[in-house]
């Protein structure tokens, strides 16, 4: 069995996914967490793991970046392998005036310029929201950590050329930060009836950008966020 985008055989994905924009941090992922770990698909570049974590099956696969891509990756897992939770674990941009690079953000909801969450429930604005399960998960998790937050982001289509005053607005409303997949994650697992979760750290700061992580730091400074979003999605 194969989709258009993923060439594993049905059973090959655990029923938890951790899922990274990134490609090459899912391989760093897999390496870093998963015991038994074997590549389950590499169709354009984008690699699957699946292994044990805490002797519990474990799978780790990227999304690309960009809500449509995700959005590809997370119906394919749902629908045709039997996945049951997506964890996101990706970077963001904070907006909030205490957030520091490293920080991480468990995402209660995502707020969303982009048309996948029109078509949910006609004349309706759909709110996209985190599993209970594996938010509440994730929180324990966590701890009593002062460096992770639990709020709401942004997942904008864009990364640049978004107007300033639309991103100081949503700094305004407390949004914690900006990204472009939480949002078509929370909105494709609502409309399959299945779990997603978003935990993120912060790679730059919107209002002080001289304290951007580099691109290396961006693919492997993740360690807090892939704890919480690992112990998350294994339960
Ligand atoms: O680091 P990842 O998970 O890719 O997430 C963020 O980084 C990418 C933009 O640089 C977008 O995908 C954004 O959501
Ligand atoms: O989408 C993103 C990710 C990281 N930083 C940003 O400013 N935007």
């Amino acid at each position: 069995m194969a989709t258009p985008h993923i060439t594993a055989e049905k059973g090959d994905f655990a029923p938890a996914v951790l899922m990274p924009g990134d490609p090459k941090r899912a391989q760093r992922m897999a390496e870093a967490l998963l015991t038994d770990a074997r590549k389950v698909t590499d169709v354009r570049g984008i690699g699957g793991y699946t292994g044990l974590y805490r002797g519990k099956p474990l799978s780790v696969m990227a999304s690309g970046m960009g809500q449509p891509s995700l959005a590809i990756y997370a119906t394919e897992l749902y629908s045709f392998y039997d996945v049951e939770r997506i964890v996101r674990v990706g970077t963001m941009g904070g907006l909030a005036a205490d957030a520091s690079p490293g920080d991480v953000v468990i995402a209660l909801g995502a707020h969303t310029d982009s048309s996948i969450v029109g078509g949910v429930v006609p004349g309706i604005h759909f709110s996209a929201t985190a599993s209970w399960n594996l938010l509440r998960a994730a929180v324990e998790a966590a701890g009593d950590d002062p460096q992770v937050k639990v709020g709401t982001v942004v997942s904008r289509d864009r990364f640049y050329g978004n107007p300033i005053e639309q991103t100081k607005r949503l700094a305004e409303i407390g949004t914690l930060g900006v990204e472009m997949e939480a949002a078509g994650l929370y909105t494709i697992a609502a409309e399959l009836g299945k779990e997603a979760l978003a935990v993120l750290t912060i790679s730059d700061l919107l209002f002080d950008p001289s304290r951007d992580m580099t691109a290396e730091e961006r693919e492997s400074k993740f360690s807090k966020a892939l704890s919480i979003a690992a112990a998350a999605a294994v339960g």
